[in-house]
């Protein structure tokens, strides 16, 4: 089965034709001030029109207040919020009555215990996304092109949904797949030539490894038949 794929932190119309012309199913826009790749609410909505039918749109925040979710939600109208941040289960539930959207929540994970910190929020978040500790020194919690051990996730319970991120590119998404099968994955400075720069051409790379990957994890499980 094709993975889901998230191209996240598009700035540039080039850039979102581009995923979404290669077979992106998810684009996601970061609303976070201190990120390479923060957008205003009016010009990810404009990026988003372009592709809206074609793509899920994903907005991207960090603890944010209801004030700016609610200019967000209005400006973008996305068809996900992704919360990167230390949202509790009660403010999921609390946003998910007062938006109506399905929540993507992200954490961050270094060891198997990390994974049990999506717990209390089964049931309530529509999906996760796992991605890799920010590096000391960093101040994004996401977006550092960082990645973790792939096989923490091979304990999960099969019925869990997960993006799974972190510092994939073209060069090792085909091993993060055959290692997790994942049915979703995610991807931003992979696709990038500098920080907050998303590149045609790496996009491109990065959906030829995912199809590399697909024929080569289907001949694979011909062979095991
Ligand atoms: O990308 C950012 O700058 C960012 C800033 C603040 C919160 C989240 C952010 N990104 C969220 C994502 O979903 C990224 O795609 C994910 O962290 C993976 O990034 P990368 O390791 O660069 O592929």
């Amino acid at each position: 089965m094709k993975p889901d794929v998230k191209i996240c932190g598009l700035k540039s119309e080039e850039a979102v034709d581009r995923a979404v012309a290669r077979g992106a199913t998810h684009i996601g826009f970061i609303f976070f001030p201190k990120s390479p790749r923060n957008i205003e609410p009016a010009a990810a909505g404009e990026l988003a029109d372009r592709v809206r039918g074609h793509a899920k749109i994903v907005a991207v925040t960090v603890d944010a207040d209801t004030d700016d979710l609610d200019e967000i939600v209005d400006q973008v109208k996305p068809d996900y919020l992704q919360l990167h941040g230390n949202e509790s289960p009660e403010r999921l539930l609390t946003l998910k009555a007062l938006y109506g959207l399905p929540i993507i929540k992200a954490f961050s994970v270094r060891e198997a215990s990390d994974l049990e910190r999506i717990e209390p929020y089964i049931g309530i978040a529509d999906r996760f996304l796992f991605d890799a500790k920010p590096p000391k020194g960093s101040d994004l919690p996401g977006g550092n092109g960082v990645s973790f051990d792939w096989t923490i996730l091979q304990s999960l319970d099969a019925d869990v949904n997960y993006m799974l991120s972190g510092g994939l590119n073209a060069e090792n998404v085909g091993e993060a797949l055959a290692l997790t099968r994942a049915r979703a994955i995610d991807v931003s400075s992979g696709v990038e030539s500098a920080p907050g720069i998303k590149d045609v051409g790496l996009i491109d790379a990065f959906f030829d490894a995912v199809e590399k990957a697909g024929a080569s994890n289907r001949s694979q499980r011909s062979d095991e038949t």
